[in-house]
């Protein structure tokens, strides 16, 4: 382990896996820079006082439990999982939703086979990764299975005929169907987060944490943002307004020499496709344009 510098954020993200390339992405769009060390294990903050460390995602909220860490990127699942195996010991929060690694854990069952529906897991076994999260699934409904515990290759437990049931994470559904497994019932959702430490940072680093915090917002929120700039008769601004996918009111400035027209800017939420900008046009506007927004600070 690195030894802690005071004065320095860090922020743990996957090593290697689902969440490794968009976590690395998701810190460069937050306008971070980094210089790997030579073990790959520890990247180097150039522009600002934030370093990354790269490791196995199941290492991420102990990491930040024991405040090596004061940020992670971990899947909301790993996070769960071990907030509810600690039973109440202090976790991890959830600060952000990130909008990648989406998947779900779902509870999936043989093709064929004598299980139809979630009461006949009464008295099952079930093979997870996530005991846990399943433990606090089957409580909630009132189910009693017995939770068989596999490290991985989860799907070929029913085959070697170590449970009748399964619980894993489900994105495509490819996995389960290679398997000739089908789900039952999705137990749990998930996605990419970022996560804080339970430890209380110092005055400096909560500003550092804030900071990266809204700096993460904005890139995410520019994700399919769009600015669109035009021109219309003033009187066409109701109908332009109502047309417009915008997040907010746009904003109408008046054109030198031109009374009668205006110019409006507005965010949008949605791509403009070729349809709504003719719409737009057939009420008047001109000079469209639509530009694809980079990043947003709120
Ligand atoms: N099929 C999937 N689609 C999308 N996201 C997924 C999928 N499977 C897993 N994830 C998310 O990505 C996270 C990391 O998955 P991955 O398979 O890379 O983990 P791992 O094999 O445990 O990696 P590590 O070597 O870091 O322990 C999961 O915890 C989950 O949040
Ligand atoms: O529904 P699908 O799109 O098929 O995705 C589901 C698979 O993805 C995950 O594994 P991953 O491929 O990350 O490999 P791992 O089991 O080695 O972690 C998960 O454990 C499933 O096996
Ligand atoms: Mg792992």
């Amino acid at each position: 382990m690195v030894s802690a510098a005071p004065d320095r954020l860090r922020i743990a993200v996957q090593k290697s896996g689902r969440l490794a390339e968009a976590s690395l992405g998701l810190l460069r769009r937050a306008g971070l820079a980094f210089r790997a060390s030579r073990d790959h294990l520890f990247l180097y903050g150039e522009n600002l006082p934030i370093d990354v460390l790269l490791v196995r995602d199941d290492d991420i909220p102990g990491l930040l439990v024991e405040g090596s860490c004061e940020l992670g990127i971990v899947g909301r699942n790993v996070l769960v999982e071990q907030r509810l195996a600690g039973a109440g010991a202090p976790a991890p929060q959830e600060l952000l939703p990130l909008g990648f690694g989406g998947c779900r854990l779902s509870i999936a069952i043989p093709q064929s086979g004598a299980i139809a529906q979630t009461s006949d897991l009464d008295g099952l076994r079930i093979a997870t990764s996530y005991p846990a999260l399943l433990a606090d699934w089957l409580a909630r409904s009132g189910l009693k299975a017995e939770v068989v515990v596999l490290n991985g290759s989860v799907e070929i437990a029913p085959r070697l005929g170590k449970a009748e049931a399964i619980c894993d994470l489900v994105s495509s559904g490819a996995t389960l169907a290679a398997n000739q497994l089908r789900e039952l019932v999705t137990v749990f959702d998930s996605q990419a987060v970022l996560a804080s430490s339970p430890r209380e940072p110092t005055a400096a680093k909560a500003v550092q944490i804030e900071r990266l915090r809204a700096r993460i917002a904005g890139a995410l929120s520019g994700d399919g943002a769009r600015l669109v700039l035009l021109q219309a008769p003033r009187a066409a601004l109701p109908d332009i307004t109502r047309l417009l996918p915008s997040r907010d009111l746009p904003s109408v400035l008046s054109l030198d020499g031109r009374p009668d027209d205006i110019a409006v800017q507005a965010l949008c939420s949605a791509a403009l496709d070729w349809q709504h900008l003719e719409e737009l046009k057939r009420l008047g506007a001109r000079s469209l344009m639509v530009l694809n927004v980079e990043r947003m600070l709120a």
